[in-house]
């Protein structure tokens, strides 16, 4: 494993009962990087993520996060080390208040004191997503799909994870606010912030990721930067649907 590498995939194979969805995937994201995971529905991307937060355990393979192997490890743990997941489908607490979500979960960030990463208080939060600061007193319950979607990327982030991983990171939202979710993205990668993200928009993914990683069927076809694939169209049509 390189130093470079932040998280390292080897071989990893997942299944559900008898039926196999990894094939022996290998990748890799590096510090600062920002990845695409990619690929039709059902080709095993959020399989792939359950696996590495822990959530699924895998049947063969490694996974090394920080210099360290944890597909021996519990969620909990995992979590800990310092990797946070904005779920599809968001899954905010409805009886806890904004305010309450960016403090119920928030971590102390050993990085930031040094002065190498960014301390993301609720002020921060609150000036990253100002319409959070207008609903700060608001439940989880009462919040529009796109304030949810701020909302959890807000909460994963007062954790002060070294690696953030977006699942479907703008499914169903209002193209206004889709647009707000890449704006935040884009920040992020500039403070640094190394993430792993799916999405289907992959135009728009062009321009925040760094690398792309293309899964059909379980296993990883492709892997290139934003040039590459921008300029492979054939790419487009025959893995990605578009
Ligand atoms: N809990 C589960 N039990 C059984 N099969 C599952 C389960 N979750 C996913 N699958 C199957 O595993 C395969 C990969 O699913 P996965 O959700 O990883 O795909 P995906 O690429 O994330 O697509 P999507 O965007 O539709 O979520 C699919 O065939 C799916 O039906």
């Amino acid at each position: 494993m390189s130093h470079d590498d932040l998280l390292r995939c080897e071989r990893l194979e997942a299944r559900y009962g008898a039926s196999q969805v990894l094939f022996g995937i290998d990748f890799n994201v590096r510090r600062g990087e920002v990845v695409a995971l990619l690929g039709r529905n059902g080709m095993g991307k959020s399989t792939a993520i359950k696996s590495i937060l822990g959530l699924l355990r895998t049947i063969d393979g490694q996974i090394y996060f920080d210099g360290q192997r944890v597909d021996t490890l519990s969620m909990d743990v995992i979590a800990r080390l310092g990797i946070a997941i904005v779920p599809e489908g968001r899954q905010c607490f409805p009886n806890l208040t904004v305010h309450e979500h960016l403090i119920a979960f928030a971590r102390h960030s050993a990085g930031a004191e040094k002065g190498r990463r960014s301390v993301w208080s609720p002020d921060r939060l609150y000036a990253l997503f100002p319409r959070l600061a207008e609903r700060k007193k608001n439940l989880g319950g009462q919040l529009s799909g796109g304030e949810q979607q701020m909302l959890a990327i807000g909460r994963a982030l007062s954790t002060h994870p070294k690696l953030l991983i977006l699942d479907e990171a703008t499914e169903g939202l209002a193209p206004l606010i889709r647009e707000q979710i890449w704006d935040c993205l884009h920040l992020l990668r500039k403070e640094g912030q190394t993430t792993l993200v799916v999405d289907k928009y992959v135009d728009r993914l062009l321009t925040v990721a760094d690398r792309h990683l293309i899964l059909e069927r379980g296993r990883i076809v492709w892997q290139g930067n934003s040039t590459e694939l921008s300029a492979d169209r054939d790419l487009w049509t025959r893995y990605l649907a578009l």
